[in-house]
């Protein structure tokens, strides 16, 4: 594999890009109410005692998941604002249970009314016909009021099931839930099934495709990653979410779990040896920064190599021991990239803020 400049190639400049970049993932615009530059919204939806809360919870507030077990049921809609990076910034709304959208006094147009992803929560070790019918109705009301919204269906707590049972039930669950939607005609309305667990990396790598759908960028991001692996000899790249660990755009080869657990393992040893031995800059609350990057050389011939590339943004790289002799090259390229997802941020600002010349 060549190991050439990164920026040789054009695609590391934003300005390639007009100033109305307006770029979606399947390529076509998407019509109103969805204001591309409104803040999603994310809301999670499912049955009592599904698993909802401890999502948000494991996700976004570092909960461990043995300490959801003392989780009370809530009655309200709780509401948090996701901020950790500039790619991931969003309103997450964890609805209770119970919610009846067909009751009059539901707020179901406020609710589904903006650019965002519905996310039904199914309890994979329980009798989920019931579950279905509430996700039959949820998705059908919520399409009818907004078509632009994106489902997504958790098929939850799948560490309770052996690999047989995992495969059967997700199968099983897409196959009655494409049947109803079908028999009552919304055979263009689709369901994104993923499997998941709190107790494992599934449920972060299942939110990582949540958020991906919502970021208009990411075909540009992941144009950068491609380049930046085939210049610099890389197996694979992840831009980190450093804060929730949530991989944010990847390379086109296959993502595989070892190697995203392994790239999340790195950014706690990172983040780790730097509240314990890093040096803080004045008000800064932790010596983890703009500036970190580190190197992890492990015995089976692998390297792991993370550089910080914007606040709480960090590209993971994995790559064989005999391509980072030209350490050089690689880390040249990868501030190629830091470059060029700073371009990305001025002109994402340029957008929110029109007024910034
Ligand atoms: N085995 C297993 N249990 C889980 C998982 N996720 C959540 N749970 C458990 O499921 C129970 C209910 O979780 P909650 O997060 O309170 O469920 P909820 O959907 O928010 O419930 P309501 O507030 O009643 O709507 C808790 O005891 C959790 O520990 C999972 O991935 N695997």
């Amino acid at each position: 594999m060549g190991k050439n400049s990164f920026e040789d190639q054009n695609f590391a400049d934003t300005s390639t890009f007009s100033e109305d970049f307006d770029y979606k993932g399947n390529g076509t615009p998407e019509p109103p109410p969805n204001d591309e530059n409104a803040r999603p919204r994310i809301l999670l939806m499912g049955l009592r005692r599904s698993g909802k809360s401890s999502i948000s919870k494991v996700v976004f507030q570092k909960m461990s998941p043995n300490e959801t077990l003392f989780l009370e049921t809530s009655n309200k809609i709780v509401k948090e604002n996701i901020r950790n990076s500039a790619f991931v910034d969003f309103e997450l709304w964890d609805l209770p249970g119970q919610t009846d959208f067909f009751d009059p006094n539901s707020d179901a147009d406020i609710m589904f009314g903006l650019r965002g992803s519905l996310i039904f929560v199914i309890d994979a070790q329980d009798d989920y016909i019931e579950a279905l019918n509430k996700l039959h109705s949820t998705v059908t009301k919520a399409y009818k009021i907004n078509p632009n919204i994106k489902f997504e269906v958790f098929i939850h707590k799948i560490d309770g099931l052996t690999e047989d049972n995992k495969i059967e039930t997700q199968r099983d669950i897409h196959q009655r839930a494409m049947d109803d939607l079908s028999d009552s005609g919304f055979d263009q309305l689709q369901l994104n099934f993923h499997l998941t667990s709190i107790y494992d990396h599934s449920i972060f790598e299942a939110f990582s495709k949540v958020v991906q759908r919502l970021m208009i960028y990411l075909p540009f991001i992941e144009n950068l990653l491609n380049l930046l692996i085939t210049n610099s000899a890389i197996e694979k790249a992840f831009l980190f979410d450093v804060v929730s660990k949530m991989y944010i755009a990847t390379d086109s080869t296959p993502v595989d779990m070892q190697s995203y657990e392994l790239c999340c393992d790195m950014i706690d040893v990172v983040i780790d040896i730097s509240w314990i031995y890093g040096v803080k800059d004045d008000n800064a609350s932790s010596a983890y920064d703009d500036y970190s990057s580190s190197v992890i050389k492990l015995n089976n011939g692998t390297v792991l190599f993370l550089r910080e590339v914007g606040h709480y943004l960090a590209v993971v790289c994995i790559l064989r021991e005999e391509n980072f002799d030209r350490r050089g090259i690689i880390t040249y390229n990868v501030l190629c990239f830091r470059n060029a997802i700073q371009q990305l941020f001025e002109l994402m600002n340029k957008k929110s803020n029109p007024e910034i010349k």
